[in-house]
Protein backbone atom coordinates (compact mmCIF):
# COMPACT_ATOMS: atom_id res chain seq x y z
CA UNK A 1 0.00 0.00 0.00
CA UNK A 2 1.68 3.29 -1.01
CA UNK A 3 -1.25 5.81 0.23
CA UNK A 4 -1.31 5.37 3.88
CA UNK A 5 -0.62 8.27 4.62
CA UNK A 6 -2.08 10.14 2.18
CA UNK A 7 -5.22 12.62 1.74
CA UNK A 8 -8.28 10.33 1.55
CA UNK A 9 -10.35 10.42 -1.86
CA UNK A 10 -12.83 8.43 -3.11
CA UNK A 11 -10.32 7.63 -5.86
CA UNK A 12 -8.88 5.05 -3.85
CA UNK A 13 -11.94 3.26 -3.32
CA UNK A 14 -11.19 -0.95 -4.91
CA UNK A 15 -13.07 -3.56 -6.52
CA UNK A 16 -12.92 -6.63 -4.81
CA UNK A 17 -11.13 -9.25 -7.53
CA UNK A 18 -12.79 -12.06 -5.57
CA UNK A 19 -16.21 -13.41 -5.23
CA UNK A 20 -16.13 -14.32 -1.56
CA UNK A 21 -17.08 -11.43 0.91
CA UNK A 22 -13.73 -9.20 2.42
CA UNK A 23 -13.04 -9.35 5.60
CA UNK A 24 -13.17 -6.37 8.04
CA UNK A 25 -11.04 -4.08 7.99
CA UNK A 26 -10.23 -4.64 11.67
CA UNK A 27 -12.43 -5.80 14.65
CA UNK A 28 -13.95 -2.95 15.69
CA UNK A 29 -15.65 -2.92 12.25
CA UNK A 30 -15.97 -6.86 12.35
CA UNK A 31 -18.22 -5.61 15.74
CA UNK A 32 -19.71 -3.25 13.09
CA UNK A 33 -20.56 -5.53 11.34
CA UNK A 34 -22.18 -7.80 13.91
CA UNK A 35 -24.28 -4.83 15.71
CA UNK A 36 -25.59 -4.18 12.03
CA UNK A 37 -26.66 -7.74 11.60
CA UNK A 38 -28.45 -7.21 14.91
CA UNK A 39 -29.63 -4.44 13.59
CA UNK A 40 -31.25 -5.94 10.23
CA UNK A 41 -32.18 -8.61 12.24
CA UNK A 42 -34.41 -6.55 14.53
CA UNK A 43 -35.76 -4.47 11.76
CA UNK A 44 -36.92 -7.57 10.45
CA UNK A 45 -38.45 -9.35 13.01
CA UNK A 46 -40.22 -6.36 13.36
CA UNK A 47 -41.41 -6.00 9.99
CA UNK A 48 -42.74 -9.45 9.72
CA UNK A 49 -43.72 -10.39 13.84
CA UNK A 50 -47.48 -10.14 14.99
CA UNK A 51 -46.12 -8.76 17.99
CA UNK A 52 -48.30 -6.98 20.57
CA UNK A 53 -48.31 -3.25 21.20
CA UNK A 54 -46.82 -3.33 24.62
CA UNK A 55 -43.62 -5.65 23.40
CA UNK A 56 -42.92 -3.39 20.48
CA UNK A 57 -42.92 -0.11 22.63
CA UNK A 58 -40.66 -2.04 25.16
CA UNK A 59 -37.99 -2.88 22.94
CA UNK A 60 -38.24 0.12 21.10
CA UNK A 61 -37.17 1.81 25.09
CA UNK A 62 -34.05 -0.62 25.12
CA UNK A 63 -32.90 -0.11 21.98
CA UNK A 64 -33.05 3.65 22.61
CA UNK A 65 -31.12 3.03 26.21
CA UNK A 66 -29.03 0.94 24.04
CA UNK A 67 -28.36 3.44 21.02
CA UNK A 68 -27.42 6.18 23.83
CA UNK A 69 -24.55 4.33 25.47
CA UNK A 70 -22.79 4.32 21.89
CA UNK A 71 -23.91 7.93 21.04
CA UNK A 72 -21.73 8.93 24.19
CA UNK A 73 -18.61 8.13 22.14
CA UNK A 74 -16.62 10.92 20.37
CA UNK A 75 -18.70 11.38 16.84
CA UNK A 76 -17.01 11.25 13.38
CA UNK A 77 -19.84 12.21 10.54
CA UNK A 78 -19.12 10.57 7.42
CA UNK A 79 -16.75 8.08 5.45
CA UNK A 80 -14.08 11.08 4.50
CA UNK A 81 -13.92 12.22 8.19
CA UNK A 82 -13.63 8.92 9.44
CA UNK A 83 -11.47 8.03 6.82
CA UNK A 84 -9.19 10.79 7.45
CA UNK A 85 -8.92 9.84 11.44
CA UNK A 86 -7.74 6.69 10.33
CA UNK A 87 -4.87 8.52 8.19
CA UNK A 88 -3.75 10.42 11.12
CA UNK A 89 -3.73 7.80 13.53
CA UNK A 90 -0.91 6.38 11.25
CA UNK A 91 -3.06 3.30 10.10
CA UNK A 92 -3.82 1.87 6.94
CA UNK A 93 -6.07 3.97 4.76
CA UNK A 94 -9.54 1.53 5.31
CA UNK A 95 -11.79 1.45 2.69
CA UNK A 96 -14.69 2.48 3.79
CA UNK A 97 -17.10 2.59 1.25
CA UNK A 98 -17.24 -0.94 1.27
CA UNK A 99 -18.63 -0.69 5.20
CA UNK A 100 -20.56 2.46 4.77
CA UNK A 101 -21.95 2.51 1.31
CA UNK A 102 -26.50 2.58 1.94
CA UNK A 103 -25.81 0.16 -0.81
CA UNK A 104 -23.51 -2.40 -0.25
CA UNK A 105 -22.07 -1.91 3.28
CA UNK A 106 -21.84 -4.31 5.24
CA UNK A 107 -21.64 -2.18 8.75
CA UNK A 108 -24.85 -0.03 7.50
CA UNK A 109 -28.00 -1.60 8.85
CA UNK A 110 -30.00 0.18 6.11
CA UNK A 111 -28.27 -1.53 3.21
CA UNK A 112 -29.04 -5.05 1.69
CA UNK A 113 -25.19 -5.83 1.70
CA UNK A 114 -24.57 -6.40 -1.50
CA UNK A 115 -21.04 -7.50 -2.56
CA UNK A 116 -19.30 -6.39 -5.52
CA UNK A 117 -16.12 -8.14 -7.74
CA UNK A 118 -14.55 -7.90 -10.82
CA UNK A 119 -13.69 -10.66 -13.14
CA UNK A 120 -11.92 -9.24 -16.27
CA UNK A 121 -13.79 -6.19 -18.01
CA UNK A 122 -16.80 -6.51 -16.06
CA UNK A 123 -18.13 -6.12 -12.59
CA UNK A 124 -20.30 -8.59 -10.41
CA UNK A 125 -22.35 -8.20 -7.72
CA UNK A 126 -25.02 -10.39 -5.52
CA UNK A 127 -27.58 -9.52 -3.21
CA UNK A 128 -30.20 -10.59 -1.17
CA UNK A 129 -32.95 -8.06 -0.86
CA UNK A 130 -35.60 -9.05 1.91
CA UNK A 131 -38.59 -8.32 3.33
CA UNK A 132 -37.47 -4.59 3.80
CA UNK A 133 -36.95 -3.78 0.47
CA UNK A 134 -40.13 -4.93 -0.29
CA UNK A 135 -42.43 -2.79 -3.07
CA UNK A 136 -45.00 -4.32 -4.85
CA UNK A 137 -46.33 -7.30 -2.56
CA UNK A 138 -43.31 -10.11 -2.75
CA UNK A 139 -41.34 -8.26 -4.83
CA UNK A 140 -38.14 -5.62 -4.71
CA UNK A 141 -39.01 -2.24 -4.74
CA UNK A 142 -37.93 -0.07 -7.78
CA UNK A 143 -36.02 2.71 -5.78
CA UNK A 144 -33.97 -0.01 -4.59
CA UNK A 145 -33.27 -1.52 -7.67
CA UNK A 146 -31.99 2.16 -9.09
CA UNK A 147 -29.68 2.37 -6.15
CA UNK A 148 -28.42 -1.03 -6.68
CA UNK A 149 -27.29 -0.14 -10.36
CA UNK A 150 -26.08 3.09 -9.26
CA UNK A 151 -23.67 1.64 -6.69
CA UNK A 152 -22.54 -1.22 -9.64
CA UNK A 153 -21.94 1.00 -12.37
CA UNK A 154 -20.29 3.91 -9.73
CA UNK A 155 -17.92 0.92 -8.46
CA UNK A 156 -17.78 -0.16 -12.17
CA UNK A 157 -15.86 3.06 -13.04
CA UNK A 158 -12.91 2.10 -11.18
CA UNK A 159 -12.23 -0.10 -14.22
CA UNK A 160 -11.38 2.56 -16.35
CA UNK A 161 -10.04 5.32 -13.72
CA UNK A 162 -11.93 7.23 -11.19
CA UNK A 163 -15.21 7.15 -9.97
CA UNK A 164 -17.42 10.08 -11.67
CA UNK A 165 -20.90 11.28 -10.21
CA UNK A 166 -24.29 9.62 -11.63
CA UNK A 167 -25.27 12.34 -14.18
CA UNK A 168 -27.95 10.10 -15.64
CA UNK A 169 -29.48 6.09 -15.23
CA UNK A 170 -31.94 5.19 -17.11
CA UNK A 171 -33.62 1.99 -15.96
CA UNK A 172 -36.28 -0.67 -17.56
CA UNK A 173 -37.55 -3.05 -15.53
CA UNK A 174 -38.51 -5.90 -17.39
CA UNK A 175 -40.44 -8.09 -14.86
CA UNK A 176 -40.77 -7.92 -10.81
CA UNK A 177 -38.14 -8.64 -8.71
CA UNK A 178 -38.22 -11.71 -6.17
CA UNK A 179 -37.10 -10.64 -2.71
CA UNK A 180 -35.43 -13.59 -0.04
CA UNK A 181 -33.11 -14.84 -2.85
CA UNK A 182 -29.81 -13.72 -4.41
CA UNK A 183 -29.64 -11.56 -7.10
CA UNK A 184 -26.97 -11.33 -9.47
CA UNK A 185 -25.67 -8.24 -11.28
CA UNK A 186 -23.34 -7.86 -14.27
CA UNK A 187 -21.87 -4.05 -15.29
CA UNK A 188 -19.70 -2.92 -18.04
CA UNK A 189 -18.09 0.10 -19.73
CA UNK A 190 -19.59 0.81 -23.34
CA UNK A 191 -17.78 3.91 -24.16
CA UNK A 192 -15.77 6.54 -22.24
CA UNK A 193 -16.11 10.31 -23.94
CA UNK A 194 -14.32 13.15 -22.56
CA UNK A 195 -15.07 12.94 -18.98
CA UNK A 196 -18.47 10.97 -19.45
CA UNK A 197 -18.40 7.13 -19.09
CA UNK A 198 -21.70 5.14 -20.90
CA UNK A 199 -21.97 2.42 -18.28
CA UNK A 200 -24.60 -0.83 -18.60
CA UNK A 201 -26.02 -3.10 -16.18
CA UNK A 202 -28.22 -5.87 -15.66
CA UNK A 203 -30.06 -7.45 -12.80
CA UNK A 204 -30.99 -10.96 -12.57
CA UNK A 205 -32.78 -13.51 -10.66
CA UNK A 206 -32.12 -17.12 -11.17
CA UNK A 207 -32.16 -17.20 -15.30
CA UNK A 208 -34.27 -14.41 -15.76
CA UNK A 209 -33.20 -10.72 -16.35
CA UNK A 210 -35.39 -8.53 -14.46
CA UNK A 211 -34.16 -5.03 -14.92
CA UNK A 212 -31.54 -3.50 -17.07
CA UNK A 213 -29.65 -0.56 -16.92
CA UNK A 214 -27.52 2.50 -18.74
CA UNK A 215 -25.47 5.10 -16.59
CA UNK A 216 -23.67 8.02 -17.46
CA UNK A 217 -21.27 8.98 -15.26
CA UNK A 218 -19.25 12.32 -15.19
CA UNK A 219 -15.90 12.80 -14.37
CA UNK A 220 -14.86 15.54 -11.50
CA UNK A 221 -12.99 18.36 -14.11
CA UNK A 222 -9.91 17.48 -11.94
CA UNK A 223 -9.83 13.76 -12.24
CA UNK A 224 -7.39 11.96 -13.77
CA UNK A 225 -7.00 10.59 -16.74
CA UNK A 226 -8.42 6.76 -17.22
CA UNK A 227 -5.65 4.40 -16.47
CA UNK A 228 -5.39 2.41 -19.84
CA UNK A 229 -5.00 -0.01 -21.48
CA UNK A 230 -4.74 -1.75 -17.88
CA UNK A 231 -6.34 -0.63 -15.03
CA UNK A 232 -4.43 1.17 -12.23
CA UNK A 233 -4.43 -2.00 -9.86
CA UNK A 234 -1.82 -0.19 -7.58
CA UNK A 235 -3.89 3.16 -7.23
CA UNK A 236 -5.88 1.21 -4.06
C1 LIG B 1 -17.89 11.08 -6.99
C2 LIG B 1 -17.35 10.37 -5.77
C3 LIG B 1 -17.83 8.98 -5.65
C4 LIG B 1 -17.62 8.39 -4.32
C5 LIG B 1 -17.51 6.94 -4.23
C6 LIG B 1 -18.64 6.21 -4.78
C7 LIG B 1 -19.82 6.21 -3.90
C8 LIG B 1 -21.04 5.75 -4.65
C9 LIG B 1 -21.61 6.92 -5.40
C10 LIG B 1 -22.89 6.55 -6.06
C11 LIG B 1 -23.12 7.55 -7.17
C12 LIG B 1 -23.93 8.70 -6.70
O1 LIG B 1 -24.85 8.55 -5.98
S1 LIG B 1 -23.46 10.26 -7.22
C13 LIG B 1 -24.75 11.26 -6.53
C14 LIG B 1 -25.91 11.50 -7.51
N1 LIG B 1 -25.49 12.40 -8.55
C15 LIG B 1 -25.38 13.71 -8.30
O2 LIG B 1 -25.70 14.22 -7.23
C16 LIG B 1 -24.83 14.55 -9.45
C17 LIG B 1 -25.40 15.95 -9.44
N2 LIG B 1 -24.98 16.65 -10.65
C18 LIG B 1 -23.78 17.25 -10.70
O3 LIG B 1 -23.03 17.37 -9.68
C19 LIG B 1 -23.35 17.79 -12.02
O4 LIG B 1 -24.47 18.07 -12.80
C20 LIG B 1 -22.44 16.82 -12.76
C21 LIG B 1 -21.14 16.56 -11.92
C22 LIG B 1 -23.11 15.47 -13.04
C23 LIG B 1 -22.04 17.43 -14.11
O5 LIG B 1 -21.57 18.73 -13.88
P1 LIG B 1 -20.33 19.29 -14.65
O6 LIG B 1 -19.10 18.53 -14.30
O7 LIG B 1 -20.32 20.76 -14.44
O8 LIG B 1 -20.69 18.90 -16.14
P2 LIG B 1 -20.72 19.82 -17.43
O9 LIG B 1 -19.39 20.51 -17.57
O10 LIG B 1 -21.94 20.65 -17.45
O11 LIG B 1 -20.88 18.70 -18.56
C24 LIG B 1 -19.85 17.79 -18.89
C25 LIG B 1 -20.41 16.84 -19.95
O12 LIG B 1 -21.34 15.96 -19.30
C26 LIG B 1 -22.66 16.12 -19.86
N3 LIG B 1 -23.58 16.09 -18.75
C27 LIG B 1 -23.69 16.97 -17.74
N4 LIG B 1 -24.62 16.59 -16.86
C28 LIG B 1 -25.13 15.43 -17.31
C29 LIG B 1 -26.12 14.56 -16.84
N5 LIG B 1 -26.78 14.78 -15.71
N6 LIG B 1 -26.38 13.44 -17.57
C30 LIG B 1 -25.73 13.20 -18.73
N7 LIG B 1 -24.76 14.01 -19.21
C31 LIG B 1 -24.47 15.11 -18.53
C32 LIG B 1 -22.63 17.47 -20.55
O13 LIG B 1 -23.53 17.49 -21.62
C33 LIG B 1 -21.19 17.52 -21.04
O14 LIG B 1 -21.05 16.75 -22.19
P3 LIG B 1 -20.12 17.19 -23.40
O15 LIG B 1 -20.57 18.57 -23.79
O16 LIG B 1 -18.72 17.21 -22.84
O17 LIG B 1 -20.33 16.15 -24.46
Amino acid sequence: MSNHHSPVDDHQVRISDSPEIPPAINDNWQARRELADALRRLNMAMLTADAPTGQLRAVAAVVHTEAARIEANERVYGRKALSNLYTSRQQQNPDLLHEMSPASGWSNAVAPGMHIWREGERVHARVTPDWSHEGPFGHLHGGVIALLFDHVLSIGQRMVGSIGHTGTLTIRYHRPTPINKPLRMVADVKRIEGRKKFMAAELWADNACTASCEGIFIASRNALPPASPEPDKADT
